[in-house]
């Protein structure tokens, strides 16, 4: 799960909450209204026809949009409780005998309805029931004052503890989530790359080719290299110095192309770097510099026999036509096969190969 989603699964629980606010508040005043006194002035019905009005065409539009921006829950909050409020006032003005109860009752509702859906949101909690408890208070006139204020205590401790307590866990979370999306990139990163030589691997020069393939712009060639008698070298030498030419190796083809182009470890002691965006006597040159980059290390190599006394190495380079990948690279080794067979330390170009120069598997020396 990304950052992402965790962000969406919230907005989505939001959004939810805001529909559960809505709807029960419908609810709610529908009941007023269907058990409403026939005798009863209709001014009193303005508000508890007012709060449903209202919540269902948000309902609606909610449903309708489920993408837009939804209304402010501490906004709809507030309006509905001061509209409960007025509720409060007109009802209690046609009850003749008063013995608290009514204004607990109706006190109790708001909150129940506030502790269903605003358990998350302290704000739009206090917001929906301080008119109706600042209402109860007054009409109350100090009578049941020590009840009513428990009623309202009570609650609001308790959400406000457990506010707070989710606050801390819903920061856990997320520094957690970011934690590990952090750990999940950085080993994702090190997937594709070889530790021996910092350079890509077949799952990174995947991944980058997918890219390069995907911007479609210019063209591109495939540079195959492979060190020149490196079994020699390791034989003679022992497999540590091996390991030491090919990191040294490693850094001059780096050094030697631009940072665009693409360098892998593709095998062994063979070497893929991709020249993007790059025309046909560039990408010569480029792999031409490579191969005097490494000349360059003089890193003796007494064993390279007939090429030089020092690690060389050859390469095909083959162009990229229509991103096939395969056949490009099948050309680029069909040139390195050649430049083995030339005498190594060689750059050949695929579309270059002399004609008799077919390889054959026993070619190779
Ligand atoms: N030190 C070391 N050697 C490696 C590594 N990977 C492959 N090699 C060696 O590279 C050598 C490749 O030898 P070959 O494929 O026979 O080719 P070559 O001797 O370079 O001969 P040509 O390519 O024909 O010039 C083998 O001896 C492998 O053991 C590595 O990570 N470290």
């Amino acid at each position: 799960m990304k950052l992402q989603t965790y962000d969406e699964l919230l907005h989505s629980k939001y959004r939810l909450t805001v529909m559960l606010f809505l709807f029960l508040n419908t609810a709610t005043s529908l009941f007023f209204l269907l058990n409403h006194h026939h005798q009863s002035p209709s001014r009193i019905l303005l508000p508890t026809l007012l709060i449903p009005t209202m919540s269902t065409m948000l309902l609606g539009w909610m449903f309708l949009k489920p993408q837009a921006k939804f209304p402010l829950l501490n906004s709809v909050a507030l309006i509905t409780g001061i509209l409960w409020a007025w509720h409060i006032a007109l009802k209690y003005e046609l009850i003749f005998y008063f013995d608290g109860s009514y204004l607990l009752i109706s006190l109790i509702s708001i909150f129940f309805i506030s502790s269903i859906a605003l358990s998350d949101h302290l704000l739009a909690f206090c917001l929906h029931t301080a008119p109706a408890a600042a209402t109860v208070l007054v009409l109350d006139n100090g009578n049941n004052l020590l009840m009513i204020l428990f009623t309202i205590a009570l609650p609001l401790t308790g959400f406000t503890l457990h506010h707070f307590m989710r606050r801390r866990s819903d920061g856990f979370t997320r520094r957690l989530m970011s934690q590990l999306y952090e750990e999940k990139q950085t080993y994702s990163d090190l997937s594709m790359l070889d530790p021996l030589t910092g350079l890509y691997n077949r799952r990174g020069l995947k991944n980058r080719l997918q890219n390069v393939l995907e911007n479609h712009s210019g063209s591109h060639f495939v540079l195959l290299l492979d060190i020149d008698h490196f079994k020699a070298y390791n034989d003679n030498y022992g497999h540590a110095m091996g390991d030491q030419a090919l990191a040294r190796v490693s850094v001059a083809i780096r050094d030697a192309v631009r940072s665009r182009d693409i360098v892998t470890r593709y095998g062994g002691e063979e070497f893929l770097v991709l020249l993007t965006n790059v025309n046909a006597s560039i990408a010569l040159k480029l792999a031409e510099r490579i191969r005097q980059y490494v000349l360059d290390l003089d890193i003796p190599h007494r064993f390279n026999e007939r090429v030089a006394t020092h690690v060389t190495i050859s390469a095909g380079i083959a162009p990229l036509f229509d991103d096939d990948f395969e056949l490009a690279l099948a050309n680029a080794d069909r040139a390195l096969y050649v430049a083995k067979n030339q005498g190594r330390n060689t750059i050949l170009c695929w579309d270059n190969l002399p004609a008799a120069n077919t390889p054959q598997p026993a070619d190779i020396l």
